[in-house]
C-alpha cells in the first residue's frame, strides 16, 4: 500500500448516540511542526462522564492531541472544544507523562502550592485520598516511589475539580500493583465526581475493564473512535482456507490478514458475512482489534471528507 494514502472504510461519523452530552469535541484538528504533521484531520467526540483510552504507537500523535485538548498548544488547523465553550484550562486538568513535581517539596508543601495556584481547590478530598493511600504528608516528593508520585500528581489534578481530566500515559513505569491502584483511584473519582477522563496508554490490557471508549491514532491520523462495546461488536475474526481468502476479502472490509500454511485469518469489519461453510467466525478481543488497526496504519473508519 502506498505510504501516506488513507483508506477510508464505510463508517458512521463518531457522534455519541442518544443525545449524550459531549465533554470534548474536535473538528478537522491538526498540528504541524515545521513540515511534519504531528496530527491531522482529527474529528471526534468524547461523551461526558466516561473514560476514554487513547492508544497508538510511538510518535502517533497522542501527546499532541492531549496538549491540544488541554490548551497547551494551539492547533495549526481545525478546532477543539471542551464542555462549556472554547478549550478552557480551568475546566481541564492535564497530567503530563513525566508528572512534573518539585522533588524538594514535601507532599504537604506540594498540596499547599496547589492551593495557592488554583482558584478551585478541593483540599479535603485530596488529603483524604493521600491518607487512604498511606502516602505521608511529610515525605519529600523526591523520595516517593514511582507509584506514589503518580498518585500525588493524580491527587493534585483531581483537586482542581476538573470536568475533563487528561492523563498522558499515567501508568508508564508502574508495576502491575501500582497500575491497579492508580486505576482504582481514577475509577473512584469518576464515580464520585462524574468527571470525563481521556488517558493514553501503550498497554491495551490496562484499558480493558476501565475504559468504555477507545480512540486509536496512528501516524498522526485518527483510525478509530467509539464505544468499545460497539467497536468489538462491529468486527469479527474469520478463519478458513487460504485459497478462499482473496475472494472473501473482495466482499468485506479486511483490517488484518494472516496466513499460516493453508489457513487464513481475517479480521473484518461489519456483521457476520456469508463467508461459506469452511469458515469459522469468532468475536474479537480488544487487543486483537487494536493490534489489527495499528498494523494497518492507512485504514481509518472515520467519516469521509475532503482532505
Ligand atoms: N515540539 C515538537 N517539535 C517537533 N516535532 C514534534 C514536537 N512534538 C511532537 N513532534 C512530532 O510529532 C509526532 C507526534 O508526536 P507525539 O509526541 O504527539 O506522539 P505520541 O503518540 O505521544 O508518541 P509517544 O507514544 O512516543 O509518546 C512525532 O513525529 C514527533 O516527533
Amino acid at each position: 500500500m502506498t505510504a501516506g494514502r488513507v483508506v477510508r472504510l464505510p463508517g458512521t461519523p463518531d457522534t455519541p448516540a442518544g443525545g449524550e452530552p459531549v465533554a470534548l469535541q474536535t473538528s478537522g484538528l491538526g498540528r504541524r511542526y515545521g513540515s511534519t504533521w504531528a496530527l491531522r484531520d482529527c474529528t471526534l467526540a468524547v461523551p461526558a462522564g466516561r473514560v476514554t483510552g487513547l492508544v497508538g504507537p510511538n510518535g502517533a500523535g497522542k501527546t499532541t492531541l492531549m496538549h491540544l485538548v488541554a490548551g497547551l498548544i494551539a492547533p495549526t488547523e481545525g478546532a477543539v472544544r471542551t464542555e462549556g465553550g472554547a478549550a478552557g484550562r480551568n475546566e481541564t486538568s492535564f497530567l503530563a507523562q513525566d508528572k512534573p513535581l518539585y522533588e524538594g517539596f514535601t507532599v504537604a508543601e506540594t498540596l499547599r502550592l496547589g492551593r495557592v495556584l488554583n482558584r478551585v481547590w478541593d483540599e479535603g478530598p485530596a488529603r483524604h485520598r493521600l491518607a487512604e493511600l498511606g502516602i505521608p504528608l511529610d515525605r519529600r516528593v523526591g523520595r516517593l516511589s514511582g507509584g506514589q508520585r503518580t498518585q500525588v500528581a493524580l491527587t493534585l489534578a483531581l483537586a482542581r475539580r476538573p470536568r475533563l481530566l487528561v492523563l498522558d500515559e499515567p501508568l508508564a513505569d508502574l508495576d502491575p500493583l501500582a497500575r491497579h491502584d492508580v486505576m482504582r483511584t481514577l475509577m473512584a473519582a469518576v464515580a464520585e465526581a462524574g468527571l470525563t477522563v481521556l488517558l493514553s496508554s501503550h498497554v491495551v490490557a490496562d484499558l480493558e475493564g476501565t475504559c468504555d471508549r477507545l480512540i486509536v491514532v496512528n501516524r498522526g491520523r485518527l483510525q478509530l473512535s467509539g464505544d468499545i462495546d460497539d467497536l468489538l461488536a462491529g468486527h469479527r475474526l474469520l478463519t478458513g482456507p487460504a485459497e478462499e481468502a482473496g475472494a472473501l476479502a473482495a466482499r468485506v472490509p479486511v483490517i488484518a490478514r494472516e496466513t499460516a500454511g493453508r489457513q487464513a485469518s481475517l479480521l473484518v469489519r461489519g456483521g457476520p458475512p456469508l463467508a461459506g461453510p469452511r469458515w469459522t467466525t469468532r468475536p474479537v478481543s480488544l487487543p486483537d482489534l487494536v493490534l489489527a488497526y495499528l498494523r494497518a496504519p492507512d485504514t481509518t473508519t472515520g467519516p469521509a471528507g475532503p482532505r
